[in-house]
């Protein structure tokens, strides 16, 4: 991975720590009774900083609602998180609302754009509301690293979808956020854009040392990340370093082959083979997509894998002391 040249200088404490994010037997659960769902079963995870990270897993299997948590955007049953340094679980609202504008960044596939601002007031609108004034020589980079010099003085009606995403990606790196959370944001564009967008925010990993941390079901996503973790019915259950679209697929597969007698029925949660070769960002072809589909409804054979990374691939476990 390349190095980065430099460091965002984030919101406050933990800066300069290897961990930008972390959960510690992490437990999320909706609901009461014989309603009650367990979305987390006890996660430990540490989110690299300067790395782009990408959660992936079945439908249902956690993503979201791990993402959620992390960005102390939802509360948390049982467990501790934190952000960089400081804790957020136990947080009173007000302080959390600050520490989320102040540290966090957010890509959601709704871009969020304010119809009545031109796209540099969209960008700078979350420092507006903060009181602070950007900073012009970063934002130069972060626009130029997005390619939207042309357009700033537009209003998002008046910019395609790609460029409203563009939009987006700028406005999270605009306050060089501690750490920036997408769920699924490639997930509303065509192939092209899509690409361009990983593209950017890949990017912003190298040149500028962003943290990202990207939900998808996207192996051609993911393969932009220094890092996937997958999920399986709320437990982290292997992980990959330097992903290829290639090794995800195929770890999709081994993964799905012990996904039981369901597994084979989420089409829609993969990618055909067909576009996999026709948009692998390293190039290579995804050989292996016999039962791919199984992927959208693993169950229970997950576990057989056992936690983090049985069965191949680079483990810099980073997973500190703190209990
Ligand atoms: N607000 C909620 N109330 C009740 N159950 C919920 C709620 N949000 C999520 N869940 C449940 O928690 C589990 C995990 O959901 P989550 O959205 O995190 O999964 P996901 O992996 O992101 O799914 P998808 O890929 O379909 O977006 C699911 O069983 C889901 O139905």
């Amino acid at each position: 991975m390349t190095t980065a040249a430099a460091d965002p200088k984030g919101g406050g404490g933990g800066a300069s720590s290897a961990v930008a994010a972390s959960a510690r037997r992490l437990v999320k659960a909706y609901g009461q009774g014989e309603t009650r769902v367990i979305a987390l079963d006890h996660v430990d995870v540490d989110i690299e900083r300067g790395a782009f990270t990408a959660i992936m897993g079945p439908s249902g299997s956690g993503k979201s609602t791990l993402m959620h948590c992390l960005a102390g955007l939802d509360s948390v049953t049982e467990g501790r998180i934190r952000i960089g340094e400081q804790e957020i679980t136990g947080l009173k609202d007000k302080k959390l609302t600050r520490l989320r504008r102040d540290r966090i960044g957010f890509i959601f596939q709704a871009y969020n754009l304010l119809p009545t601002l031109n796209a540099l007031e969209n960008i700078t609108l979350p420092m507006d509301i903060a009181g602070r004034k950007p900073d012009r020589q970063w934002l130069e980079t972060v626009i130029s690293t997005v390619g939207l010099h042309e357009r700033l003085h537009h209003r998002p009606s008046q910019l395609s979808g790609g460029q409203q995403q563009r939009v987006a990606v700028a406005r999270a790196l605009a306050s060089r956020p501690e750490i920036i959370f997408g769920d699924e944001p490639t997930g509303n564009l065509d192939s092209r854009a899509g690409a361009e967008m990983l593209g950017f925010l890949r990017r912003s990993v190298d040149e500028l040392g962003q943290t990202i941390v990207m939900v998808t079901h996207d192996p051609v996503a993911a393969a932009y990340a220094d890092r996937v973790l997958y999920l399986a019915d709320g437990r982290i259950v292997d992980e990959m370093y330097k992903p290829t679209a290639q090794a995800v697929l195929d770890r999709m597969l081994r993964l799905a082959e012990t996904g039981g007698p369901e597994a084979g029925s989420a089409a829609g949660t993969v990618p055909s083979e067909a576009a996999v070769h026709a948009q692998a960002p390293d190039g290579r072809s995804a050989a292996a997509a016999d039962g791919l589909a199984a992927f959208g409804t693993l169950h229970d054979g997950f576990d057989a894998f056992g936690a983090r990374g049985a069965g191949g691939g680079d483990h810099g476990d980073l997973r500190g002391s703190w209990p």
